[in-house]
């Protein structure tokens, strides 16, 4: 355990509860109890479970986690409200997150009463909740606006009145590390304290990790921040900013993190926004080169976490801002192996594509290297005559000669159409050198009309190696037979 810290800190989750009050998110029972217990199984302390007095579905939910016996305590949100309590009683809570406004202004403009008021309803709320046999945490609404010694006495009320845990709640993001320092230690003194940061102004997470410096041991998050307006302390930044910033073993399963993460996301709706810290798309993805280059000789050099440790993978994509270290990374991935001038062609390539705004993807990279190495290979079949002959009342027939390793060839075939006929005769035409199988055939047009531009693209395989290769032009069969050479020249050369 780091010094930094007093005590074993705990994490309170209130994605279902505080989470779900993301506008628009609604979770059945279901996807709550599955949320529920994958919670429970990456180490959580604490399940919110929902809000007992909201809904007939909130009860069924708060009962179906209760019931499902998880190795965790299932907490529900109630006012200082008789039926609220009674609500989480009766459906098997362990224990319920009591909350009361405690600033003037939502003592005053909101509930319309008095600190003596609210006083008298969170300590006979505490009294009666532990008479229904419930753990209490007396959280208070709004403290980062409330007055530091009304704060004290009514914490120290309910703690004598018997509430076991206490909550600061910073419910509209207010708080900032100085503040922490002069209200949590001497809150944290009366019991043990929970911290509930929202991140209005995005300082939730800053501001938790201070509350607990100052003494608060249990903090409450989501996964993924989720929660009213900007959402609270997101769950997975907090448990990786307290092991790699703090050196503090918070005990989660790191690597369940990220599945935990995409669950969520997946059942809520609400999309991960792809730079999110930790679980973002791209958090682990390098398309620079200077960072591309560093990573792949040394991960630490750009990556403050390991991908790993949170169940995700490294991705290096390219772009105009690559270079030559990670595209030839790449190219080695797809078993290329080009010379120092070809890879400066290839990087000059990619650089083009980037600078037309295209992303750039794998097929992308393999058409570029099938360009560039094709221009530079001596090609060991040369086309010398195709026809092909296709109608109404007849089968289409293709013929071909080609000089194959300095001997001419020559073939037939026919097929269903004049396209499959000039495929066939060019594999057919080469089968005593080399059993070159067509895996792949796809047609694009260009530009529109019937004299348009088409690029046909071809896979195709020999003794397990598969390159694709490209063929563009106004004539569809032309553009094929173009496309089929360029990449049996490919397979036919000799290259590692
Ligand atoms: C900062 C937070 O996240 S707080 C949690 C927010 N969560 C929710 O609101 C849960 C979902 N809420 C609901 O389903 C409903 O609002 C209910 C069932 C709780 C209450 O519904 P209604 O009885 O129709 O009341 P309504 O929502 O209009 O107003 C809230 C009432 O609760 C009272 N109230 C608000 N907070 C508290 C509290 N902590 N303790 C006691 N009473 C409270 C308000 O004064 C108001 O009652 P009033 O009209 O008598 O003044
Ligand atoms: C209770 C709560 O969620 C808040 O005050 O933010």
């Amino acid at each position: 355990m780091s010094v930094l810290f007093a005590s074993k800190l705990r994490f309170f989750d209130t994605t279902l509860r505080d989470g779900e009050q993301t506008p628009g998110v609604s979770l059945n029972p279901d996807q709550k109890l599955e949320i529920a217990t994958r919670l429970a199984a990456i180490g959580v302390d604490v399940v919110e479970a929902g809000s007992a007095a909201a809904s007939a579905g909130e009860q069924d939910a708060i009962r179906l986690i209760s019931d499902a016996g998880l190795p965790v305590e299932t907490c529900t949100f109630v006012r200082a409200v008789t039926s609220d309590i009674d609500y989480a009683a009766d459906n098997g809570a362990d224990s319920v997150h009591l909350v009361i406004p405690v600033s003037d202004l939502h003592i005053e403009k909101k509930l319309r009463k008095t600190r003596v008021q609210v006083t008298d309803m969170a300590w006979s709320s505490v009294e009666y909740a532990k008479s229904r046999g419930l753990i209490v945490e007396l959280s208070g609404e709004d403290a980062s606006r409330a007055d530091l010694a009304f704060l004290k006495e009514i914490y120290s009320g309910g703690v004598e009145r018997g509430a076991d845990r206490l909550c600061f709640c910073d419910t509209v993001g207010l708080l900032t590390p100085e503040k922490i320092a002069a209200y949590i230690p001497p809150l944290a003194g009366i019991a043990p304290l929970s911290i509930h940061c929202h991140d209005d102004l995005g300082f939730a997470l800053a501001n938790t990790v201070a509350a607990l410096k100052a003494g608060a041991a249990c903090a409450h998050t989501t996964v993924n921040g989720l929660g009213e307006r900007a959402g609270n302390t997101p769950f997975e930044e907090l448990v990786m900013a307290l092991e790699v910033l703090y050196g503090y073993h918070t005990g989660i399963k790191k690597e369940e993190i990220y599945s935990l993460s995409t669950l969520v996301s997946r059942l809520t709706g609400v999309p991960l926004p792809v730079n999110k810290a930790v679980v973002g798309e791209m958090a682990f993805t390098h398309e620079s080169g200077i960072h591309a280059h560093g990573v792949i000789r040394e991960p630490a050099t750009y990556e403050s976490i390991r991908p790993e440790q949170i169940g995700r993978k490294r991705r290096i994509v390219l772009g105009k801002h690559s270079g030559s270290a990670s595209v030839e990374a790449a190219l080695h991935e797809m078993k290329y192996a080009p010379n120092e001038q070809q890879l400066k062609a290839i990087v000059a390539r990619i650089k083009d594509l980037g600078d037309s705004g295209k992303r750039v993807s794998d097929a992308d990279l393999m058409a570029v290297a099938d360009t560039v190495l094709a221009m530079e290979c001596k090609p060991t079949i040369k086309l010398r005559q195709f026809t092909v002959v296709s109608g109404s009342s007849m089968i289409p027939t293709a013929s071909v000669t080609l000089e194959v390793k300095g001997k001419e060839m020559t073939g037939a075939a026919t097929g269903d159409g004049p396209v499959d006929a000039a495929m066939q005769v060019l594999a057919k035409s080469v089968a005593d050198v080399a059993d070159i199988r067509l895996e792949e055939y796809h047609v694009d047009a260009i530009s529109g009309g019937t004299d348009a531009l088409v690029e046909v693209t071809v896979r195709l395989s020999k003794d397990g190696k598969i390159i694709t290769s490209r063929g563009a032009r106004t004539d569809i069969i032309m553009a094929s037979v173009e496309a089929m050479i360029a990449g049996m020249n490919r397979l036919l050369e000799e290259r590692t």
